[in-house]
């Protein structure tokens, strides 16, 4: 179909306004997001002026140029009557003189007047449908060199093209953006591969799932068992495994699965030999990796190969001791006599350890020193190499010596607050780009001696890997971390396979330090690990309560602690509820409005937003789910809605929320409010990396499904000052006792003590990371 025939389709079927673009007013880049003005032509909808001021999310269009919108009319409080454009495309010249005019302007380059009057006789009224149709018709115009005859090709076809395609996609209902992504990935091919084969869409554009895959190809009767519909779901298998933690998939786990999704209420079931046949072919096609019977996705068979040959390749190296036992003890007892403590022997032998290996564990529950650790060996190691730890004697001729890095804003914070030096979320160390790749890489590594990374159990095997990657050979490493809190949200679980497999030098600090200045928190703690927590451990202490409530008592009384927590002079920042699950009665979502209604409250002095479900107001306390390198915040930063625009209020006409996330203000307009929610409560998973002065923790039977030691060890792990946790004492002692973790597949574990891989870099197009289909 042409485009002009699709235009006449549309314009007999849909609200339009033909108009030539005399201004482009303003254009957001980032947002997509444009306003201009029109000189309107014909419309079918009731509007008489001349002028009309567009907007809606669109590419900047050429000023002159005559196009269809598709929209409708909105009243803006301070602009008067504007139309918002949920769809446009160029109209072509339909005369010949308006044809030579428009190839002969300057968005062909190289095309005169008097060529383009040629390629008009020729081709004639519709030359360029024709054009785009077969690009060999332009061999028939006389004196067009093929140079200028594929130039003006490629140019029309980037002109019309998307604009083309955009209005075919729009029939199965994707937006702009998905278009968008369609036709990047298929190009002038989009229409053809939709509409021969969907499935495709999964395979080459990111986020497209299967199951909306499975409806198009529904609708156009493609047979249950197409060889790319079981291609397909094998792939969204593996990716959905991936959201479980899992590295890779046993095969036979993998079949089973993927046969259960294609089977379902189908008569002719697709046979395990079809589904092997076709888990080959993906094999083949590098869409995923086999190896013996385990099947990856290949940035996680990429990951975990290449984790391991960097570890070897840093171990290779190492490091030169130049000093006796004697010199660090006199280092040491200075330190000591200066912080007037005394470091306990498992305290010492760790730094000494540490100082000597190329890379180390530094393993330990809450309070047994691993701060204090950090900081004697960072002292040593200054004092033995003679090397100064005042980063501002430092500049990027001569960098800092030693990196200190964590996985979450939040944690790198609390890493320079308890060591006085500069730490950095490990993204931001790598120069991470927001999307799939990174600065700093084995070809323009680290720079530093020392490098130091905090809460490594946090750390995913993707991570790991490009972390690794960008360590330099010489580089000395550290990895802190507890081995019994949660493992890292992305898939596999580094720190425990590192530690299994032995390949490391690594110390476990086992004597509490803080619990001597009488921490119930942290006696509670070891309890735990130690699956010593018995119904005497839940006595009350002063930081701990145990409060005993029925579910139905538990929003009001959580509620209730929180504010007087606050009355007490506590801010919200520093009171944290933390709860397992989102969607209960007393979950995250309802625990959190609750609050809000105690706290923040509606007011007719603080503006608000509805957004879905929830109401976002002034002074709430939200959290950041994903990653914004461009903005500086990160997943898991906490911060406070400090105002509310309305959309004729600010100059890209939308609604937004203005976030201060401790000094660092974002601004959210309101299609990207899913990037945040309230964090009056927030999951015990994304409260990982972070502590709060105060934790109230909700335990009840009805969170029973997720209630596990390492889940209750890591959120009473979070509290510094005081543990409030409410609800039933048998749900809290039957969760604690409860050790069955969900086994996540990775091989890591084997890999390091196997001999190294070659297949560790990929290719270009397979640097995907995983979070692209998280
Ligand atoms: N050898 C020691 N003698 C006396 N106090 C110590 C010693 N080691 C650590 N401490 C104190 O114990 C407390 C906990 O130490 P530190 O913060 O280093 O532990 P941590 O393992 O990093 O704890 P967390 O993981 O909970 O932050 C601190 O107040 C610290 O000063």
């Amino acid at each position: 179909m042409t485009q002009q025939s699709l235009f006449h389709e549309s314009k007999e079927q849909r609200p339009f306004v033909k108009g030539e673009l005399s201004r482009m007013i303003f254009h957001n880049e980032s947002e997509h997001f444009s306003i201009a003005s029109i000189k309107v032509k014909e419309t079918n909808e009731d509007f008489n002026e001349k002028t009309l001021v567009i907007k809606g999310h669109f590419s900047p269009l050429e000023e002159g140029e005559t196009y269809i919108f598709h929209g409708e009319f909105k009243n803006h409080k301070k602009f008067g009557r504007q139309y918002e454009v949920e769809m446009y495309n160029r109209v072509l010249p339909e005369t010949k003189d308006g044809l030579v005019l428009y190839l002969s302007s300057d968005l062909f380059h190289g095309i005169g007047k008097k060529t383009a009057e040629r390629i008009v006789n020729e081709l004639g009224e519709q030359s360029i449908t024709k054009i785009l149709e077969d690009r060999h018709v332009l061999d028939a115009v006389p004196k067009l060199p093929k140079e200028k005859a594929d130039q003006l090709y490629n140019s029309l076809k980037e002109h019309q093209g998307f604009e083309h395609v955009m209005i075919h996609l729009s029939q199965y209902g994707f937006g702009l953006k998905l278009s968008q992504k369609i036709y990047e990935a298929f190009q002038d091919q989009t229409m053809a591969i939709i509409e021969e084969d969907p499935y495709q869409l999964v395979f080459h554009v990111e986020g497209f799932g299967f199951h909306r895959a499975d409806e198009m190809a529904r609708f156009q009767n493609l047979a249950h068992d197409h060889p790319t519909r079981i291609r397909a779901a094998c792939l969204y298998m593996m990716q959905k495994s991936m959201n479980s933690g899992h590295v890779y998939l046993p095969t036979e786990e993998c079949l089973i699965q993927v046969e259960q999704l294609l089977n379902q209420g189908i008569e002719q079931a697709i046979t395990y030999k079809e589904l092997s046949e076709q888990l080959i072919h993906l094999g083949e096609e590098r869409l995923v990796y086999i190896e013996e019977d385990r099947i990856y996705l290949p940035s996680l068979y990429f990951a975990e190969n290449g984790f391991c040959n960097h570890v070897d390749r840093i171990q290779e190296k190492n490091v030169e001791v130049e000093h006796t036992q004697a010199d660090l003890m006199k280092i040491i007892g200075d330190l000591e006599e200066e912080e007037a403590m005394s470091y306990g022997e498992d305290q010492f032998n760790a730094i000494e350890k540490a100082l000597h290996s190329k890379l180390m564990i530094l393993t330990g529950g809450p309070g047994t020193g691993k701060t204090t650790v950090i900081k004697g060996i960072i002292h040593s190691y200054a004092e033995l190499n003679d090397v100064s730890i005042d980063p501002e004697e430092y500049d990027s001729d001569k960098p800092f010596p030693f990196v200190l890095a964590a996985p979450t804003g939040r944690a790198a914070k609390r890493m320079t607050e308890s060591t006085g030096l500069p730490a950095s979320t490990i993204h931001r160390l790598l120069g991470w780009d927001g999307h799939d790749s990174f600065e700093r890489n084995q070809n323009n590594p680290l720079e530093g001696n020392v490098l130091i990374v905090d809460e490594f159990s946090m750390v995913d095997i993707w991570l790991a890997n490009q972390l690794f990657r960008a360590i330099p050979d010489g580089m000395q490493v550290l990895l802190v971390g507890d081995e019994d809190q949660l493992p890292s949200v992305g898939p596999g679980q580094v720190l425990a396979d590192l530690l299994a497999s032995g390949k490391l030098p690594s110390i476990k600090l086992t004597e509490v330090y803080r619990q001597k200045e009488g921490s119930k928190i942290i006696q509670l703690a070891h309890e735990i690990k130690n699956d010593a927590c018995t119904m005497a451990s839940l006595g009350k202490d002063h930081d701990f309560s145990f409060i005993p409530a029925k579910e139905h008592q538990l929003s009001d009384l959580v509620t209730n602690i929180v504010q007087k927590a606050k009355e007490k002079g506590n801010e919200l920042k520093d009171i944290q509820v933390l709860a397992p699950m989102y969607r209960t009665d007393v979950g995250i979502h309802k625990l959190n409005e609750s609050i809000q209604q105690v706290l923040n409250p509606k007011s007719k002095q603080k503006r608000d937003l509805k957004h879905f479900e929830v109401t976002y107001r002034k002074g709430d306390k939200v959290i950041q789910l994903v990653n914004q390198p461009e903005d500086g915040v990160y997943n898991g930063d906490i911060g406070e809605i400090v105002a509310i625009f309305r959309a004729e209020e600010n100059i890209d006409g939308v609604e937004q929320v203005v976030v201060d996330f401790e000094g660092k203000e974002v601004v959210y307009p309101k299609k990207d409010l899913n990037n945040i929610m309230h964090a009056y409560c927030t999951s015990i998973h994304k409260s990982q990396g972070s502590e709060f002065s105060i934790v109230i923790l909700p335990v009840v039977r009805s969170y029973r499904r997720m209630l596990r030691k390492n889940l209750l060890y890591t959120a009473i792990t979070r509290s510094k000052q005081s543990l409030i946790i409410c609800g039933d004492r048998e749900a809290f002692l039957s969760g604690v006792g409860t050790t069955d973790t969900d086994t996540r597949y990775t091989r890591l574990k084997e890999k390091l003590n196997e001999e190294p891989s070659k297949e560790i870099e990929p290719e270009e197009e397979e640097q995907l990371s995983p979070y692209d289909f998280m």
